[in-house]
């Protein structure tokens, strides 16, 4: 019998021993990890251990946080992210991001899903692109008969999965969420799960979660943080463990990630 091994995935964003500063400090160190194509990475971790500090990172976001600076590396399909002649805004337009609370701008829901494409100039036919947008996002059959109402007017898990529709209208490769569930209730945190599974077939995505249960369910690899005082009293957060997530959840090397997954501390 042959065996046919999976093809390993192709790495998208690789993190080359990344340490990230605001100001004079350090929140995290010393991050080295790969992230695949076409697969859900969940970053976990007790607060204040830098999950999100590293998420923004990854499309530069944290280049607007006044101070804020990442040494080492990170490469996007092989290219330095932070190299000089990199512009942010195209950054932020191929790696795309959902927010912990739904942000719709105060707009008709048709204006939300094409604001970017708008500023882009885009040269497509609009209806189109709002209409696929919404589709992938799962939101079209509960919106298509009130596109011009405002985007305010939705539920909350509405509302996110507009902002999802809002960031594949730039048609981006990568989704960066930061607990992009926290603010809904369950049975919408059920329907964004199923849409980020969904989504995973077109794109890569890293997600922020606090919630275990929902790593478990909706990643293939896990990224665990701890944070750790130094000698200065500070806090700096370190990648622990990053691996499958069933090794993670199962059959974690270390101790601390076995403490944290199963409810120990954090
Ligand atoms: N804009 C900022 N300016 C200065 N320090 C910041 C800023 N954002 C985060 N930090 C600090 O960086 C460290 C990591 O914070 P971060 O929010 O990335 O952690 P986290 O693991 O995502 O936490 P949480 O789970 O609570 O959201 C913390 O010490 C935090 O105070």
């Amino acid at each position: 019998m042959t065996t046919h091994p999976k093809p390993t995935p192709k790495v998208v964003l690789q993190v080359q021993n990344a340490s990230i500063f605001y100001g004079s400090f350090r929140a995290v160190r010393d991050v080295t990890m790969d992230i695949y194509a076409n697969e859900v990475t969940a970053l976990i971790g007790p607060s204040g251990c830098g999950k999100s500090t590293l998420l923004r990172c990854f499309n530069r976001m944290n280049d607007l946080v006044p101070g804020a600076r990442v040494e080492g590396k990170i490469t996007y399909h092989g290219k330095d992210l932070y190299a000089p002649e990199v512009d942010p805004v195209e950054v932020r337009r191929r790696i795309g991001m959902v927010f912990q609370k739904p942000n719709p701008f105060p707009k008709s829901i048709y204006d939300n899903v094409v604001f970017g494409a708008r500023v882009n100039k885009y040269k497509g036919d609009l209806d189109e692109l709002m209409e696929t947008s919404l589709r992938q996002a799962a939101l079209w059959d509960e919106v298509k008969d009130k596109l011009k109402e405002s985007g305010l007017s939705l539920s909350g898990g509405q509302q996110q999965r507009l902002c999802i529709a809002r960031a594949i209208a730039t048609k981006p490769d990568v989704i960066l969420m930061d607990e992009p569930c926290s603010a809904l209730d369950p049975i919408s945190t059920l329907k964004v799960e199923e849409l980020i599974h969904e989504l995973k077939q077109n794109y890569t995505i890293v997600i922020v979660t606090h919630n275990m249960q929902q790593a478990a369910r909706v990643s293939d690899r896990t990224a665990f943080f701890n944070a750790e005082a130094t000698e200065r009293g500070n806090r700096v957060g370190y990648l622990v463990e990053y691996d499958s997530t069933s090794v993670i959840f199962n059959s974690p090397k270390e101790k601390a990630t076995m403490d944290y997954v199963s409810g120990r501390f954090g």
